[in-house]
């Protein structure tokens, strides 16, 4: 296993937020909240899905930004001045010459180096009885996963919607991924019957620890987040979890010694028939 022997124990943090319109606001919350994980000892730290701007889908053009705009420029400087690994959640990415954006999480390094992009691949089009959702008419599908190794492990990334898709994980070297960060905004409805589970099967089957922050509260399209981030190892343990309605840091010790042990005595990855 690569990259796994620099640091075998830490802490990682989920970060739960509800983020609303007023970019500003939502981003002094952020720097906040990151601050106070990282004076808690975290050395990895995950915010939720379009934490700068959770508004109407239909409102996302207008706040989107580059990839060296104010958000990813004050997330850069937030993991440099605490000199912490940040999965900044996910914000709306600008394309050239499309409409749509992309729904983008950047990982930054404790030296503020951009380590990872990804661009969220499946989109929740949706249509319950009480939670109708057409993200791809606004957002544009990612085409291409991220890992990248670091001295915690190899950090790979997802957003919300994607938890749903084992293919994703899959698709990965997965010798080489020690956590898989998910930024999400999982709604209440899907999030009662699903969240918990879908991250917990993903944490055992891909044998990897799982950082998921969520958004929580109502937001101006009247759906209601779930809130109930999580930090689940690879058994399956469930090592952290938040409210439902409250804003949140949820912490808890990595170790990279279970994750190698888990591995070693159910060595699933090594019995897969392709
Ligand atoms: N909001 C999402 O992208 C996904 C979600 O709420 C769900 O899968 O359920």
């Amino acid at each position: 296993m690569r990259n796994l022997t620099m640091s075998d124990r830490w802490i990682a943090a989920a970060v739960q937020m509800n983020a609303g319109e007023d970019k500003e606001v939502n981003l002094q919350t952020a720097e906040r909240l990151i601050a106070e994980a990282a004076a808690q000892g975290a050395r990895l730290v995950v915010l939720p899905e379009l934490f700068n701007y959770l508004g109407r889908l239909e409102d996302l053009a207008e706040h989107a930004e580059s990839l060296d705009g104010p958000t990813a420029t004050r997330m850069r400087q937030a993991a440099q001045k605490h000199e912490i690994f940040l999965v900044a959640g996910s914000f709306a990415e600008l394309r050239q010459g499309d409409d749509r954006v992309s729904n983008t999480s950047l990982l930054f390094d404790p030296q503020g180096k951009q380590l990872g992009l990804y661009r969220k691949m499946h989109l929740f089009d949706i249509d319950l009885p009480d939670v109708h959702v057409h993200e791809s008419k606004y957002v544009a599908p990612g085409d291409l996963p991220s890992v990248c190794p670091t001295e915690l492990g190899g950090l790979a990334q997802a957003i919300c919607y994607d938890l749903r898709f084992p293919e994703l994980p899959r698709s990965l070297n997965l010798r080489e991924v020690a956590c898989l960060a998910l930024p999400a905004a999982f709604t209440a409805k899907t999030g009662a019957a699903h969240w918990e589970v879908l991250i917990r099967a993903r944490a055992i089957e891909n044998q990897l620890f799982v950082i998921a922050a969520n958004q929580f509260g109502r937001y101006v399209s009247g759906i209601q987040s779930y809130g109930h981030s999580l930090i689940v190892d690879p058994w399956g343990t469930v090592l952290a979890a938040a409210s439902g309605d409250a804003e949140e840091i949820i912490t808890a010790e990595i170790s990279l010694d279970k994750l190698r042990e888990v591995r070693q005595h159910m060595p699933t990855l090594g019995h897969r028939r392709i």
